[in-house]
């Protein structure tokens, strides 16, 4: 092939924007990001949901010729049906969808109504892995007519492991477009007042319903490896922080606020304390009222409602522990949406 034919074949395969698309209409795209759901809890769409989230380089850093053969002869032979039945026990049958779905829904919803001052402003939301994903939805915000999208990766702590690869997928998008819209990404949260002050009026609102004052309460967040620590991922920096600020925002001490680390995956070692560990050793030792947050997780969903909200509260119940409640995540409620809200409105000055 020559250099004149490789280039046509190449400017080819881009795009032509659609009739109704033509750059500089001057709509800006808000695209709220979560991380991905299955579509059923069957055994199929468990196997391509993991088989997409656990390709990505930047969740399993291993070598491709060593996890591979990992990956398809024995995690995608096996925890589809784990994970599946896991899932079948919080799906939203209502809507026949993860409750990761629902609530993300209804933070996008929600958010277009907020903004509902801004007419040059269209909101919608997507996956960086399933349904909706990042490519159909960053299409159809072109297709209407945006020519600037503000991505919204929806974790408060970075992440190169949620962050970073939502952002890479919507490059991917775009890669395959002519007229191309300019991106914004909006930023870690994991210090903004707003934030803060939200997780700290829900926990009160929500420790005020219980019929316990619990003494210990846990920050528990969704680890990551250690070897990405330690490699100059600065999540574990970021959730601490968050810790931090919100004992001082609750002026309560280190002990009865602590931080762990959940959902281990693999064998290799997770950044600890172990929310698992963590709460047995409390239960062993006598303490038996606890409550746990999960200010990492933007929503709801087989993390905090099956691993806490069911294995976790086993596990302290077993180790001796009388008292548990999980604390809901900040979902779409006022809190949420308000933390939602003014981190969009800040990253759209100039936009709009
Ligand atoms: C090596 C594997 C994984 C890393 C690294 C990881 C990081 C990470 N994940 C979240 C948030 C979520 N993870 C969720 C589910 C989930 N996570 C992993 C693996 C890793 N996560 C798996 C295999 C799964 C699927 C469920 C299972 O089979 O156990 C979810 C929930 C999705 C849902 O549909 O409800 C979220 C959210 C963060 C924030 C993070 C790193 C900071
Ligand atoms: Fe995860
Ligand atoms: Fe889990």
């Amino acid at each position: 092939m020559t250099l004149s034919t490789a280039i046509d074949t190449n400017s080819a395969k881009l795009k032509r924007p659609k009739p109704a698309v033509s750059a500089g209409t001057g709509k800006v795209g808000v695209m709220l990001v979560n991380l991905g759901t299955p579509d059923g809890t069957d055994f199929k769409p468990m196997w391509r949901y993991l088989r997409e989230f656990l390709s990505d380089p930047r969740v399993i850093e291993l070598n491709r010729a060593i996890w591979y053969p990992i990956l398809y002869g024995l995690v995608l032979t096996t925890r589809p049906k784990k994970s599946g039945a896991n899932y079948a026990r919080i799906w939203n049958r209502q809507k026949n969808e993860s409750p990761l779905r629902t609530f993300t829904r209804a933070q996008g919803e929600k958010l277009a109504q907020m903004l509902g001052d801004q007419p040059n402003v269209v909101v919608d939301w997507a996956m960086r892995y399933g349904n909706p994903s990042t490519a159909s939805i960053a299409e159809k915000l072109v297709g209407q007519g945006c020519d600037r999208i503000l991505a919204f990766p929806l974790y408060p702590q970075y992440s190169a492991t949620t962050t970073a690869t939502a952002n890479d997928q919507l490059f991917r998008a775009l890669m395959k477009m002519r007229a191309a819209p300019a991106v914004r990404s909006v930023p870690p949260y994991y210090n903004e007042p707003v934030y803060i002050e939200a997780l700290a009026r829900s926990l009160k609102q929500h420790l005020a319903r219980l019929d316990f004052e619990p003494e210990v309460v846990i920050t528990s967040y969704h680890g990551i490896p250690k070897p990405y620590s330690d490699k100059g991922d600065p999540y574990q920096a970021h959730c601490l922080e968050t810790t931090r600020l919100l004992r001082e925002k609750l002026g309560w001490s280190e002990k009865k606020l602590i931080t762990t680390f959940q959902s281990r995956f693999g064998a290799q070692e997770w950044l600890q304390p172990y929310t698992d560990k963590t709460v047995e050793k409390l239960g062993k030792e006598g303490v038996k009222s606890i409550a746990i947050l999960n200010p990492g997780f933007s929503v709801d969903c087989i993390e905090t409602l099956d691993e806490i909200g069911r294995e976790v509260a086993e596990t302290f119940h077993h180790a001796g522990g009388e008292k548990f409640a999980h604390i809901p995540c900040l979902n779409d409620s006022p809190e949420g949406m308000a933390v939602i809200e003014a981190m969009v409105r800040r990253e759209l000055s100039g936009w709009v």
